[in-house]
């Protein structure tokens, strides 16, 4: 059976501007729950430790939510996400003590070393491990397959291809995924985690289980960074159709992504030109709100910090660099 993982809790924190109650948490992991939806992650939108003014600060502290997911789950286990020196060892410590069971390490993806003693500490405590290779439209199969074997030789029990800027196409989903399983043979499952820059998110999903990935990622009512992750109810759909089983009730799971998980949205993740523009030039999804705030502060256009900023090649934790970039293009405009 494919493994779903929910990240609407998690990614949709950057769409939300990580200002979830705990309220919101019950009533989206009891819906959730309710569907059969697996695995549940939950932290602030930047991992452990996002809570930060670099970041932005969360409303409710991520380990109070993280509580308050594990009290609601009858059988959805909740997963955490961290990165490396965003949070430290001792988050994944605190959010096991609060009851997570799965531990998500997530680093770009060509610096998977700085992983490993994370997912040794994971290990040792029991908790199930999950690598995440971010920004995987960066590098080609080969690359991403040797970063893969770092991960997995430190712990990792799956390794996820992560299109975080929703810039993988089809083919090159399908391509990634079957090179770390054909790296990572039974030493580990591979995920794939997707975006919806493109307009892809569920097909690429289809993709990726077809060339044999074990976990697939979404976030209902595509509640997540950019455009927003793979549509998981549309992807359950999908699923059921092709014969794929999920173990999660289509029914149920739309009603609760209108129902419940609608109204804890700030507003529809909308696949609009700057979220077009993020999976085109292959940026970072979590940087559309950094964007959007430096271009009203420096009255620029969002596209083209985008768009400079997929040229420059930035990575998770340069968010700053989008400051430089609306000033480039302030002093271009003068
Ligand atoms: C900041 C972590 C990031 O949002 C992880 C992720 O979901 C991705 O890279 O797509
Ligand atoms: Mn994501």
């Amino acid at each position: 059976m494919l493994r779903l993982t929910d990240t609407s809790l998690r990614d949709g924190s950057h769409h939300k501007r990580h200002r979830f109650t705990a309220e919101e948490v019950r009533s989206v992991v009891a819906a959730l729950d309710e569907a059969g939806v697996p695995v549940i992650e939950v932290a602030h939108g930047d991992g452990l430790g996002g809570s930060s003014f670099t970041y932005g600060f969360s409303r409710t502290p991520e380990q109070e939510l993280i509580s308050t997911a594990v009290r609601t789950a009858k059988r959805a286990r909740i997963a955490v996400l961290m990165l490396p020196g965003v949070g430290v060892k001792d988050d994944i410590l605190v959010a096991q003590d609060n009851g997570a069971s799965i531990c998500r390490i997530a680093t770009h993806c060509t610096e998977a070393d700085i992983s490993v003693q994370h997912f040794g500490l994971a290990r040792d405590r029991g908790l199930e491990t999950v690598g995440f290779l971010m920004m995987a439209h960066s590098q080609p199969p080969e690359a991403l397959a040797k970063q893969a074997r770092i991960m997995a030789d430190a712990g990792c029990q799956c390794v996820y291809v992560v299109d975080s800027a929703g810039a993988l196409v089809l083919e090159q989903v399908a391509d990634r995924v079957s090179a770390l399983v054909a790296e990572l043979g039974d030493d580990a499952q591979v995920g794939f985690h997707g975006h919806e820059n493109l307009g892809l998110g569920v097909a690429n999903s289809v993709i990726a289980a077809r060339a044999g990935a074990a976990q697939i990622d979404g976030s209902v009512r595509r509640f997540g960074a950019g455009a927003g992750n793979t549509p998981l109810e549309a992807f359950v759909g999908v699923c059921d159709k092709l014969g794929i089983a999920t173990g999660v009730d289509f029914f149920a799971i739309v009603d609760a992504a209108e129902d419940v998980v609608r109204p804890a949205m700030p507003e529809e993740c909308l696949l609009d030109r700057m979220a077009l523009m993020m999976g085109y030039a292959g940026v970072y999804s979590s940087f559309l709100k950094h964007a959007y705030v430096q271009a009203e502060r420096y009255q620029v256009s969002g596209a083209q910090i985008l768009v400079r900023a997929g040229e420059r090649k930035l990575v998770g934790g340069q968010e700053d660099q989008l400051i430089d970039i609306a000033l480039e293009l302030r002093r271009e405009q003068v």
